[in-house]
């Protein structure tokens, strides 16, 4: 019997999945990468691990990607994810994250893939009623990219529980920073992500931030998120991976550190790690923001042993900020 050891990444050529296939390749894990390119890039690939162009969600392909590949397990990262664009076109959103997931499942069952990773979303909590949330809360997502991704946990769910998939699905909260050897970072064009945005202020790629709302009831009026270290994110799927090759249960793992910033707080950390001061604005309160949203993490802390090697808002802000004057030289 063929030794089924690879990992597929589907979305590889993203922000986050570029991340995890070094954290495969770092821990000596071969992975193969499919990514359709929509928002990703051949580059954020490194040249020795193979890479397939195409859609994640395409039946023959896959059926070609998993025969010619000793792939034991997939970690699903391809799908789309900024939250307006799911109000304005849930239908694309429902495709390319549940129909889509729902041929790779198929296509794995069929092939004998024994091993599944989904990247969910803290967005399927929607305005959580208990902070920090753990994974026993109820999910309630207030938009389409949410329920499209709870959608996918449902069905991955039902498949485990049917035909003995075992399935792990990681709810991010706010993923931020880059790789701290500079070898991979966030790239999106429009992006909206704050630490993202604050660092292309920072480098005068835009003329300031705005800040969504100063009026919550948080220590400071604006909103606290539970920013993840993008590395410390990557190496919680080799840890989850583990944990599935040596016989572990699957499940539902937060992926946060179990304490939050607000946007005052970040824009401090980027002003900081800049050496300058960001032109900011105060704006109104942006549809949907919750409050606060801050990550319970015992489950993933015991059940893997994951430790976060990145847990600082300044060390997270110091890599993007590293990675966006990188772009800023090379892509210009
Ligand atoms: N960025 C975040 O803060 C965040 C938070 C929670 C969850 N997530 C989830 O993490 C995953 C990765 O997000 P990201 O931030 O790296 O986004 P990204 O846009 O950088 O990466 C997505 C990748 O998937 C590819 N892709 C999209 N649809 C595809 C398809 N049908 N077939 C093949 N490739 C396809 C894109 O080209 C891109 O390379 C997504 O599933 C997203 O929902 C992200
Ligand atoms: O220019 C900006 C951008 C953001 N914000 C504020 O900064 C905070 C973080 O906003 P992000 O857009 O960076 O992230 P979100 O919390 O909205 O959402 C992200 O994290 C969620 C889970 O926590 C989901 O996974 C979602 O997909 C992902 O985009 C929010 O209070 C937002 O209002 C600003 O003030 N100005």
């Amino acid at each position: 019997m063929v030794e089924r050891g690879h990992v597929l990444v589907t979305g590889g050529a993203g922000y986050i999945g570029s991340h995890a296939v070094l954290a495969l390749r770092d821990a000596g894990i071969p992975a193969v990468v499919l990514d359709d390119l929509s928002t990703g890039r051949r580059a954020a690939v490194p040249a020795d691990v193979p890479f397939v162009e195409g859609d994640a969600g395409d039946p023959a392909l896959l059926a070609e990607v998993l025969e010619r590949h000793p792939i034991g397990t997939v970690m699903h990262f391809a799908g789309s994810i900024v939250v307006p664009e799911s109000v304005e076109k849930p239908l694309a959103y429902y495709a390319n994250n549940t129909l889509a997931s729902h041929a790779l499942v198929e296509a794995c069952l069929r092939a004998g893939v024994g091993r599944f990773v989904f990247s969910s979303t803290a967005a399927v909590y929607g305005i959580p009623g208990t902070l920090p949330v753990d994974e026993e809360a109820p999910t309630r997502p207030i938009n389409p990219y949410g329920r499209s991704k709870l959608m996918t946990e449902w069905m991955l769910r039902d498949a485990a529980a049917a035909h003995g998939l075992k399935v792990v699905a990681l709810r991010y909260f706010n993923v931020a920073g880059a790789d701290p050897a500079g070898r991979a970072g966030q790239c999106s064009r429009a992006a909206t992500h704050l630490i993202k945005v604050a660092c292309e202020a920072a480098v005068g790629r835009r003329p300031g931030l705005l800040v969504f709302g100063d009026d919550y009831p948080t220590r400071d009026g604006t909103c606290v998120r539970d920013y993840v270290h993008v590395s410390d994110l990557a190496d919680a799927h080799v840890a989850a991976l583990r944990h599935l090759e040596g016989g572990g249960e699957g499940g539902v793992f937060n992926v946060g550190y179990g304490h939050g910033s607000t946007v005052r707080e970040v824009v401090a950390a980027v002003e900081r790690a800049a050496g300058a001061p960001l032109s900011v604005r105060i704006d109104g309160r942006r549809a949907g923001d919750p409050p606060e949203l801050v990550a319970g993490i015992a489950r993933i802390t015991r059940t893997f042993g994951w430790r976060p090697r990145f847990d600082d808002l300044d060390t997270i802000v110091a890599t993007a900020l590293a990675w966006e004057r990188r772009l800023l030289e090379t892509v210009g």
